[in-house]
Protein backbone atom coordinates (compact mmCIF):
# COMPACT_ATOMS: atom_id res chain seq x y z
CA UNK A 1 0.00 0.00 0.00
CA UNK A 2 0.94 3.27 -0.49
CA UNK A 3 0.36 6.16 2.17
CA UNK A 4 -0.42 9.62 2.00
CA UNK A 5 -0.45 11.64 5.52
CA UNK A 6 -1.09 15.15 5.31
CA UNK A 7 0.38 15.77 1.96
CA UNK A 8 1.17 19.45 0.91
CA UNK A 9 3.04 21.07 -1.59
CA UNK A 10 3.50 24.92 -3.05
CA UNK A 11 5.40 26.08 -6.53
CA UNK A 12 7.19 28.83 -6.18
CA UNK A 13 8.15 30.97 -8.77
CA UNK A 14 8.96 34.25 -9.90
CA UNK A 15 12.19 36.86 -9.31
CA UNK A 16 13.69 38.86 -7.81
CA UNK A 17 10.21 37.89 -5.38
CA UNK A 18 9.25 35.07 -4.87
CA UNK A 19 5.46 33.73 -5.56
CA UNK A 20 4.20 30.67 -3.80
CA UNK A 21 1.01 28.75 -5.05
CA UNK A 22 -0.52 25.88 -2.28
CA UNK A 23 -1.65 23.12 -4.49
CA UNK A 24 -2.11 20.38 -2.47
CA UNK A 25 -3.20 20.86 0.74
CA UNK A 26 -3.17 18.10 3.40
CA UNK A 27 -3.88 15.10 1.24
CA UNK A 28 -4.43 12.15 3.42
CA UNK A 29 -5.68 9.21 1.21
CA UNK A 30 -4.54 5.02 1.14
CA UNK A 31 -4.16 3.95 -2.52
CA UNK A 32 -4.23 0.20 -2.19
CA UNK A 33 -2.39 -2.28 -4.60
CA UNK A 34 -4.95 -4.54 -6.91
CA UNK A 35 -7.33 -1.17 -6.47
CA UNK A 36 -7.91 1.47 -8.55
CA UNK A 37 -8.02 5.21 -6.79
CA UNK A 38 -9.58 7.43 -9.86
CA UNK A 39 -8.66 11.23 -9.43
CA UNK A 40 -10.95 14.03 -10.73
CA UNK A 41 -10.56 17.56 -10.77
CA UNK A 42 -10.95 21.07 -13.36
CA UNK A 43 -7.71 21.97 -15.39
CA UNK A 44 -5.04 23.16 -12.76
CA UNK A 45 -5.99 21.44 -9.88
CA UNK A 46 -3.11 19.44 -8.90
CA UNK A 47 -3.60 15.85 -10.30
CA UNK A 48 -0.72 15.50 -12.07
CA UNK A 49 1.65 16.91 -9.50
CA UNK A 50 -0.49 14.79 -6.58
CA UNK A 51 0.75 11.85 -9.16
CA UNK A 52 4.12 13.24 -9.59
CA UNK A 53 4.53 13.38 -6.13
CA UNK A 54 3.33 10.15 -5.09
CA UNK A 55 6.29 8.36 -7.70
CA UNK A 56 8.81 10.02 -6.25
CA UNK A 57 9.46 12.82 -8.96
CA UNK A 58 8.84 15.48 -7.11
CA UNK A 59 10.50 15.26 -3.22
CA UNK A 60 10.00 18.54 -1.89
CA UNK A 61 6.29 17.93 -0.77
CA UNK A 62 5.18 18.35 3.55
CA UNK A 63 3.92 15.37 5.20
CA UNK A 64 4.44 12.36 4.92
CA UNK A 65 4.49 9.15 1.90
CA UNK A 66 4.65 5.44 3.38
CA UNK A 67 5.44 2.55 0.65
CA UNK A 68 4.45 -0.56 2.41
CA UNK A 69 4.77 1.08 5.41
CA UNK A 70 8.04 3.00 4.99
CA UNK A 71 8.83 6.49 4.35
CA UNK A 72 9.74 6.72 0.91
CA UNK A 73 11.69 10.22 1.98
CA UNK A 74 13.77 8.16 4.35
CA UNK A 75 14.74 5.69 1.51
CA UNK A 76 18.40 5.60 0.63
CA UNK A 77 19.72 3.30 -2.90
CA UNK A 78 19.04 0.52 -2.90
CA UNK A 79 15.66 0.89 -0.97
CA UNK A 80 14.79 3.93 -2.99
CA UNK A 81 15.92 2.71 -6.33
CA UNK A 82 13.24 -0.72 -6.24
CA UNK A 83 10.58 1.88 -4.66
CA UNK A 84 11.18 4.01 -8.05
CA UNK A 85 10.80 1.06 -10.28
CA UNK A 86 7.84 -0.69 -8.49
CA UNK A 87 6.06 2.51 -8.86
CA UNK A 88 5.40 3.80 -11.87
CA UNK A 89 3.58 6.35 -13.92
CA UNK A 90 1.75 6.64 -17.46
CA UNK A 91 1.34 10.00 -18.75
CA UNK A 92 -1.12 11.19 -21.16
CA UNK A 93 0.65 11.56 -24.72
CA UNK A 94 2.03 8.79 -25.58
CA UNK A 95 4.48 9.61 -28.46
CA UNK A 96 5.99 12.22 -26.10
CA UNK A 97 7.45 9.75 -23.86
CA UNK A 98 9.69 7.51 -26.21
CA UNK A 99 12.40 8.92 -27.87
CA UNK A 100 11.79 9.46 -31.01
CA UNK A 101 14.89 8.51 -32.61
CA UNK A 102 15.17 5.37 -30.93
CA UNK A 103 13.20 1.87 -32.70
CA UNK A 104 11.19 0.65 -30.26
CA UNK A 105 13.14 -2.60 -29.86
CA UNK A 106 16.06 -0.43 -28.57
CA UNK A 107 13.09 1.81 -25.86
CA UNK A 108 12.38 -1.61 -24.26
CA UNK A 109 16.10 -2.90 -24.31
CA UNK A 110 17.08 0.40 -22.76
CA UNK A 111 14.91 -0.55 -19.73
CA UNK A 112 15.94 -3.53 -19.80
CA UNK A 113 19.73 -2.53 -18.98
CA UNK A 114 17.50 -1.28 -15.86
CA UNK A 115 16.30 -4.69 -15.09
CA UNK A 116 19.78 -6.76 -15.23
CA UNK A 117 17.96 -8.92 -17.13
CA UNK A 118 20.92 -11.71 -18.72
CA UNK A 119 21.49 -10.62 -22.65
CA UNK A 120 20.00 -13.96 -23.86
CA UNK A 121 16.87 -13.25 -21.86
CA UNK A 122 16.43 -10.06 -23.31
CA UNK A 123 14.61 -11.45 -27.01
CA UNK A 124 12.44 -13.55 -24.60
CA UNK A 125 11.23 -11.18 -22.11
CA UNK A 126 10.49 -8.52 -25.02
CA UNK A 127 8.27 -10.86 -26.87
CA UNK A 128 6.48 -11.85 -23.34
CA UNK A 129 5.59 -8.24 -22.58
CA UNK A 130 4.90 -7.24 -26.34
CA UNK A 131 1.93 -10.28 -26.23
CA UNK A 132 1.25 -8.67 -23.19
CA UNK A 133 0.13 -5.49 -24.31
CA UNK A 134 -1.46 -7.08 -27.57
CA UNK A 135 1.68 -6.03 -30.43
CA UNK A 136 3.20 -7.85 -32.52
CA UNK A 137 7.44 -7.92 -32.54
CA UNK A 138 6.77 -6.65 -36.29
CA UNK A 139 6.51 -3.31 -34.38
CA UNK A 140 10.13 -3.89 -32.77
CA UNK A 141 12.01 -2.44 -36.00
CA UNK A 142 9.56 0.98 -36.00
CA UNK A 143 10.15 4.41 -34.65
CA UNK A 144 7.61 5.69 -32.43
CA UNK A 145 6.02 8.23 -35.26
CA UNK A 146 5.81 4.91 -37.48
CA UNK A 147 3.29 3.71 -34.42
CA UNK A 148 -0.50 4.99 -33.90
CA UNK A 149 -1.48 6.66 -31.00
CA UNK A 150 -2.66 3.99 -29.30
CA UNK A 151 0.68 1.36 -30.39
CA UNK A 152 2.44 3.77 -28.63
CA UNK A 153 0.50 3.47 -25.85
CA UNK A 154 1.01 0.32 -25.51
CA UNK A 155 4.79 0.62 -26.24
CA UNK A 156 5.24 2.89 -23.46
CA UNK A 157 3.24 0.45 -20.71
CA UNK A 158 5.09 -2.51 -22.08
CA UNK A 159 8.73 -0.22 -20.64
CA UNK A 160 6.56 -0.24 -17.61
CA UNK A 161 5.67 -3.33 -17.27
CA UNK A 162 9.32 -4.89 -18.16
CA UNK A 163 10.04 -3.17 -14.79
CA UNK A 164 7.73 -5.59 -12.84
CA UNK A 165 6.02 -2.73 -11.08
CA UNK A 166 3.27 -2.80 -8.22
CA UNK A 167 1.68 0.26 -8.80
CA UNK A 168 1.26 2.94 -11.86
CA UNK A 169 -0.12 6.34 -11.68
CA UNK A 170 -1.98 6.55 -14.95
CA UNK A 171 -2.33 10.12 -15.98
CA UNK A 172 -4.82 10.41 -18.39
CA UNK A 173 -3.65 7.66 -20.66
CA UNK A 174 -6.56 7.47 -22.80
CA UNK A 175 -6.89 11.23 -23.61
CA UNK A 176 -5.30 11.88 -26.55
CA UNK A 177 -6.52 8.42 -28.10
CA UNK A 178 -10.14 8.22 -29.99
CA UNK A 179 -13.07 6.62 -28.58
CA UNK A 180 -12.15 3.04 -29.61
CA UNK A 181 -8.63 2.88 -29.06
CA UNK A 182 -9.54 4.26 -25.66
CA UNK A 183 -11.72 1.63 -24.69
CA UNK A 184 -9.13 -1.16 -26.33
CA UNK A 185 -6.63 0.30 -23.61
CA UNK A 186 -8.83 0.97 -20.88
CA UNK A 187 -9.62 -3.32 -21.07
CA UNK A 188 -6.14 -4.20 -21.66
CA UNK A 189 -5.46 -1.93 -17.68
CA UNK A 190 -7.94 -3.68 -16.18
CA UNK A 191 -6.77 -7.04 -17.17
CA UNK A 192 -3.54 -6.12 -16.14
CA UNK A 193 -4.88 -5.03 -12.59
CA UNK A 194 -6.23 -8.44 -12.30
CA UNK A 195 -3.49 -10.65 -13.56
CA UNK A 196 -0.85 -8.84 -12.02
CA UNK A 197 -2.63 -7.02 -9.00
CA UNK A 198 -1.45 -3.70 -10.10
CA UNK A 199 -2.43 -0.89 -7.95
CA UNK A 200 -3.84 2.33 -10.15
CA UNK A 201 -4.41 6.11 -9.43
CA UNK A 202 -5.71 6.92 -12.43
CA UNK A 203 -6.76 10.82 -13.20
CA UNK A 204 -9.32 11.50 -15.62
CA UNK A 205 -11.05 14.69 -16.81
CA UNK A 206 -13.89 11.89 -17.75
CA UNK A 207 -16.51 11.08 -15.29
CA UNK A 208 -17.82 8.15 -16.82
CA UNK A 209 -14.48 6.61 -17.63
CA UNK A 210 -13.38 7.18 -14.10
CA UNK A 211 -16.39 5.36 -12.52
CA UNK A 212 -15.58 2.62 -14.90
CA UNK A 213 -12.16 1.83 -14.09
CA UNK A 214 -12.40 2.91 -10.35
CA UNK A 215 -12.96 1.19 -6.49
CA UNK A 216 -12.53 4.43 -5.19
CA UNK A 217 -13.25 7.83 -6.67
CA UNK A 218 -11.96 11.22 -4.75
CA UNK A 219 -11.95 15.23 -6.39
CA UNK A 220 -9.18 17.42 -6.05
CA UNK A 221 -10.80 20.84 -5.65
CA UNK A 222 -8.51 23.84 -4.10
CA UNK A 223 -6.32 21.89 -2.92
CA UNK A 224 -8.02 19.60 -1.50
CA UNK A 225 -9.16 16.01 -1.76
CA UNK A 226 -12.97 15.21 -1.37
CA UNK A 227 -13.38 11.36 -1.06
CA UNK A 228 -16.65 10.73 -2.66
CA UNK A 229 -16.83 7.19 -2.83
CA UNK A 230 -14.56 4.15 -0.77
CA UNK A 231 -13.99 0.89 -2.22
N1 LIG B 1 6.68 23.31 -12.73
C1 LIG B 1 5.74 24.14 -12.33
N2 LIG B 1 6.09 25.36 -11.82
C2 LIG B 1 5.14 26.20 -11.37
N3 LIG B 1 3.82 25.94 -11.38
C3 LIG B 1 3.42 24.76 -11.88
C4 LIG B 1 4.36 23.80 -12.38
N4 LIG B 1 3.68 22.71 -12.80
C5 LIG B 1 2.37 22.98 -12.59
N5 LIG B 1 2.23 24.19 -12.04
C6 LIG B 1 0.94 24.83 -11.65
O1 LIG B 1 0.38 24.03 -10.62
C7 LIG B 1 -1.02 23.87 -10.78
C8 LIG B 1 -1.37 22.39 -10.85
O2 LIG B 1 -0.81 21.84 -12.05
P1 LIG B 1 -1.08 20.32 -12.44
O3 LIG B 1 -0.44 20.09 -13.75
O4 LIG B 1 -0.68 19.44 -11.31
O5 LIG B 1 -2.67 20.32 -12.59
P2 LIG B 1 -3.64 19.25 -13.25
O6 LIG B 1 -4.82 19.12 -12.35
O7 LIG B 1 -2.88 17.99 -13.54
O8 LIG B 1 -4.03 19.98 -14.60
P3 LIG B 1 -4.56 19.35 -16.00
O9 LIG B 1 -5.85 18.64 -15.71
O10 LIG B 1 -4.75 20.57 -16.87
O11 LIG B 1 -3.47 18.43 -16.52
C9 LIG B 1 -1.38 24.65 -12.03
O12 LIG B 1 -1.87 25.91 -11.64
C10 LIG B 1 -0.07 24.81 -12.77
O13 LIG B 1 -0.03 25.98 -13.51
Amino acid sequence: MIELQNVSYEYSKGWPRKQHQIVLSDISVKLCMGKTFGLMGHSGTGKTTLGKIVVGLMKSYSGKISFHGKDISQLKSPDWLFFRRKVQMLFQDPQGSLNPKKRIDASLRDVLKITKIPFNQQKQAIEDVLKTVGLSTDFLLRYPAQLSGGQNQRISLARILLLKPEFIVLDEPTSALDISVQAQILFLLGELQKNHGLGFLFISHDPEVIQFMSHSIGILKDGSLDIIQEG
